[in-house]
């Protein structure tokens, strides 16, 4: 069985994929000092939870954090004997070529997010990921990453506020009734969050623009049901899109490496 690991800046979440769905997901903070023991102490506490009895002989990797590879790769080697495929090294095989500027690092989870929706939904796609930070990912017609945005995310963009200005609280992101807020708190979500929505459309009626073709946008990330709520931002919303992504890169991998 395939353990596919997507680490975010916030959240590094495993999942286990016996070859046609995802037994369990599993979901920690991101730390780069978690040691591969500590990995596994937490994982194999959740398994036994859920009474699940798996085998894992494969593993695959995606970070935006450099720093936790190596203690991944321990606790795969230790725990499995397995030598985990890590998305991003020239070892990895990607099903379609990013096409960037020369010598630029895309972030592994916009390769795998672009592998996942194109094989779901075919070319012309822009995701939108509500992680850490907001990206979008411009995948062309025959698959290939060709680029996108980077915007702060939401709980950044909140964050932000609070550290800036003395009197701004810590708030939690949500879906004001009202945009005009009547308190702090509200004008600080109301800001935040329809800032959100418009900085999406924009962005999003922006690219097909300038590619000058349809395009469908699929969503997925932390945040994505928030901005679900609201209505018409995307056409799809796929919470597992990293997950997918991970599985479509690593069966590459495994017919053609
Ligand atoms: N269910 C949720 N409700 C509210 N906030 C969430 C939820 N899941 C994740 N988040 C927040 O959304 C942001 C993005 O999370 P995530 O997609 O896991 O980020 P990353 O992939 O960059 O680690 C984080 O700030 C996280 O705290
Ligand atoms: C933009 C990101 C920080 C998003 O990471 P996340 O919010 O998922 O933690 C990550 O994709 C990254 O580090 N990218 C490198 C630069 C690039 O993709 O062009
Ligand atoms: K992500």
């Amino acid at each position: 069985m395939l353990l596919a690991i997507d680490c975010g800046n916030t959240n590094t979440v495993f999942s286990i994929w016996d070859g046609t769905e995802f037994l369990c997901t599993l979901r920690t903070s991101t730390h780069h000092s978690r040691t591969a023991d500590a990995y596994f102490t937490w994982y194999s506490t959740l398994v036994k939870h859920y009474g699940l009895d798996v085998d894992i002989t494969e593993v695959i990797i995606s970070s935006t954090v450099p720093r936790v590879v190596f203690n991944l790769r321990v606790f795969a080697d230790r725990f499995f004997g397995a030598r985990p495929i890590v998305v991003g090294k020239p070892e990895c095989l990607l099903p379609h070529q990013p096409r960037v500027d020369e010598g630029t690092q895309v972030g592994p989870d916009r390769l795998v997010n672009s592998a996942g929706a194109f094989d779901r939904h075919g070319g012309d796609l822009i995701v939108v990921d509500f992680g850490t930070a907001t990206t979008f990912d411009v995948v062309d017609h025959d698959g290939a990453y060709v680029g996108g945005a980077i915007a702060p995310g939401v709980n950044l963009s909140l964050e932000a506020l609070h550290m800036a200005a003395a009197a701004l609280p810590h708030v939690d992101i949500a879906k004001p009734q009202r945009v005009v807020g009547t308190n702090t708190v509200a004008c600080m979500q109301s800001g935040v969050f329809w800032g959100y929505v418009g900085l999406v459309r924009e962005i999003c009626t922006r690219i097909r623009e300038e590619r000058d073709r349809p395009m469908k946008i699929v969503a997925t990330g932390g945040l994505a049901p928030l901005f679900q709520q609201n209505a018409d931002l995307f056409d799809a919303m796929e919470e597992d899109l990293t997950m997918h992504g991970l599985t479509v890169i690593h069966r590459y991998n495994k017919e053609n490496g």
